[in-house]
């Protein structure tokens, strides 16, 4: 039965029937994504869009805003409005329960997943800044809210064969990565122990046994690096297939299993292309936990038809997991109509799409003097105050600044460095995925002390003795930086490409040169910064056409300055 849904102002047409391998019916219905089409934009039906966002105080902004054929900027996505039930559970949940131990995971998951954290977090970037955290061991991991919720929620029927569905929705930087990890680590190992004496046997079979999809190679790298090295502490073989990979490698890797497998769905979808593998229905055939990490993005427009196509892939699938970190009716509808069978179980945090408490919100009008419009010199004043005003001391600073259109990335940039003298990388989709990690790895690793002793510790400033002419007179002075062209700011210029789901380490500074047009892209944009409750500030440029709902939010979510 031919079944039609609109998603996005998109067309998808399926076939929505059971399929039975054998004599066993999947648990899994068959989707035969027959065509994913456009809408013609005449066709767009005038639709009311009701946009709630709940700001810091928790107090939610209802806007309604007639989008009829009005330009795309009026047409908020809908973001989902949980009720004061919804979230009082998650709320209730989280606490009740605070610590790794109290949840249901298998004590060697539970271990490797708290080494793992503790080695990874981006709460290692306060070592720079309050020496009491010198040493890591210091760093008391716990679950964030999030983890709670999901790793508690996951485990209650973590080994039923009935296809289960979730959908994981939490503020960006709220560590929604191991959220998903814990319980697919708990899951795997739970399976071996269930096979018991076949384990051995059957672990030495060709298959693939869960895979996550995210949208980009950069963040497949990134989810990737959480479970790279788990073979020996657990048993955990994990592969990660980007765009250096060549099919052998994919091949090889298959021939002797892969536990996890991290990519993007367009590489789920070239599997067919391979010549070496006869049988591409086999590769994914054992696939039973899948992931669709930054399920927004994997969901919306551009990447929704070979999303689709990906998942139709993995027929014998029981545990599908949505993972976003905003989450709107519609992507919910969507899911429930795609997958009948089992309603999304919703898993959210008591903040959802609220701004970190942690980010302080600075609003900078460039229609008033100095400024007279200029958005780039409001840009330019915001980056000198950054670099002078002392804060990271003895690191050497990073501040992302977003733009709308990758075109007027070059000319920012441009501006910046001649103008200016700034330290200016710009990132767009025009990029190579070389090109891409080569510019975003001073971003996503630890701030680099500025004169760094052999350990890599920051020396202390370097400590100057001037002497007064002809008399015994001495005096301590601290050297400024020496050349005028010398910066501690690395300014990275770019659009949206890195505004999902990068974890950017211990980036205190993000500037919204434009501001997006949707509440999802401003949430996504300001969580670069206030990561897992690490301060950062946001400098907004508005002008006279800059939403309501952006000075709103970014109010309602100022904290005492
Ligand atoms: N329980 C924890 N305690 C301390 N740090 C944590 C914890 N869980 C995750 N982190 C760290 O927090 C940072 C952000 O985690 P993660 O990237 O998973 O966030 P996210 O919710 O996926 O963000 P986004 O929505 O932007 O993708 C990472 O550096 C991660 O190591």
């Amino acid at each position: 039965m031919l079944r039609t849904i609109i998603h996005n102002n998109i067309r998808i047409r399926y076939f929505h029937s059971s399929v039975s391998a054998g004599k066993k019916a999947l648990p899994f219905k068959r989707l035969v994504v027959d065509r994913a089409s456009r809408l013609p934009d005449e066709k767009k039906k005038p639709n009311i869009s009701t946009q709630t966002v709940h700001n810091k105080t928790g107090k939610s902004i209802n806007q309604k805003s007639k989008s009829t054929n009005e330009s795309s900027e009026s047409h908020l996505p809908v973001l989902e409005s949980f009720t004061k039930q919804e979230l009082k559970k998650s709320e209730n949940l989280v606490n009740k329960i605070t610590e790794f131990s109290e949840l249901k995971l298998l004590p060697e998951v539970r271990n490797i997943v708290v080494n793992q954290i503790k080695n990874q977090t981006v709460l290692r970037a306060q070592n720079y800044e309050k020496p009491k955290y010198e040493d890591p061991e210091d760093i008391k991991i716990k679950p964030s809210p999030v983890q709670v919720v999901s790793i508690h929620t996951l485990s209650k029927h973590i080994m039923e064969s009935n296809m289960k569905t979730y959908t994981i929705a939490a503020e960006t930087g709220s560590g929604k990565t191991w959220a998903y990890l814990a319980p697919l680590l708990d899951y795997l190992k739970q399976q071996e122990e269930a096979l018991a004496g076949n384990w051995e046997r059957i672990s030495k079979k060709s298959m693939i046994r869960s895979v996550i999809m995210v949208p980009t190679l950069e963040l497949v790298n990134q989810v990737h690096a959480n479970v790279k090295d788990l073979e020996n502490s657990i048993g955990i073989k994990s592969f990660k297939w980007d765009t250096d990979t060549q099919y052998s490698e994919f091949i090889d890797a298959f021939k002797n299993r892969i536990d996890i497998l991290v990519t993007t769905p367009g590489k789920i979808n070239s599997i067919k292309n391979i010549r070496m593998i006869s049988r591409p229905e086999h590769i994914l055939a054992n696939v039973k936990f899948l992931v669709i990490d930054e399920a927004d993005t994997l969901m919306d427009r551009s990447f929704v038809e070979s999303t689709y196509e990906a998942i139709t892939k993995m027929h014998n699938v029981n545990r599908l997991v949505f993972c976003s970190a905003t989450i709107s009716n519609q992507f919910n509808k969507a899911i429930t109509k795609i997958f009948p069978q089992s309603e999304p179980e919703l898993i959210i945090s008591p903040i959802l799409h609220k701004t970190p408490k942690s980010i302080k919100f600075k609003l900078i009008d460039s229609e008033i003097a100095p400024y007279q419009g200029s958005r780039i010199k409001a840009l330019a004043q915001i980056l000198y105050a950054i670099n002078k005003d002392g804060t990271e001391a003895n690191y050497e600073k990073r501040c992302v600044v977003f733009v709308n259109n990758k075109t007027e990335v070059v000319k920012v940039a441009e501006t910046l460095k001649e103008l200016y003298n700034h330290d200016v990388v710009t990132l767009t989709g025009d990029d190579n995925p070389q090109e891409r990690s080569e510019k975003i790895k001073v971003f996503i690793n630890p701030p680099k002390p500025l004169e760094e002793n052999s350990d890599g510790t920051p020396s202390k400033k370097k400590e100057h003795y001037t002497r007064i002419a002809n008399s015994n007179i001495k005096f301590k002075t601290h050297l400024e930086p020496t050349s005028t062209t010398e910066t501690k700011l690395k300014v990275l210029v770019t659009t949206d490409i890195a505004a999902r789901g990068l974890n950017f380490f211990g980036v205190r500074n993000v500037i919204l040169y434009d501001t997006p047009s949707t509440p999802v892209d401003f949430l996504h944009r300001i969580g670069r910064t206030g990561r897992m409750n690490q301060s950062g500030r946001v400098f907004i440029i508005t002008d006279r056409k800059t939403k309501p709902w952006v000075k709103r939010i970014a109010k309602g979510g100022r904290n005492k300055d």
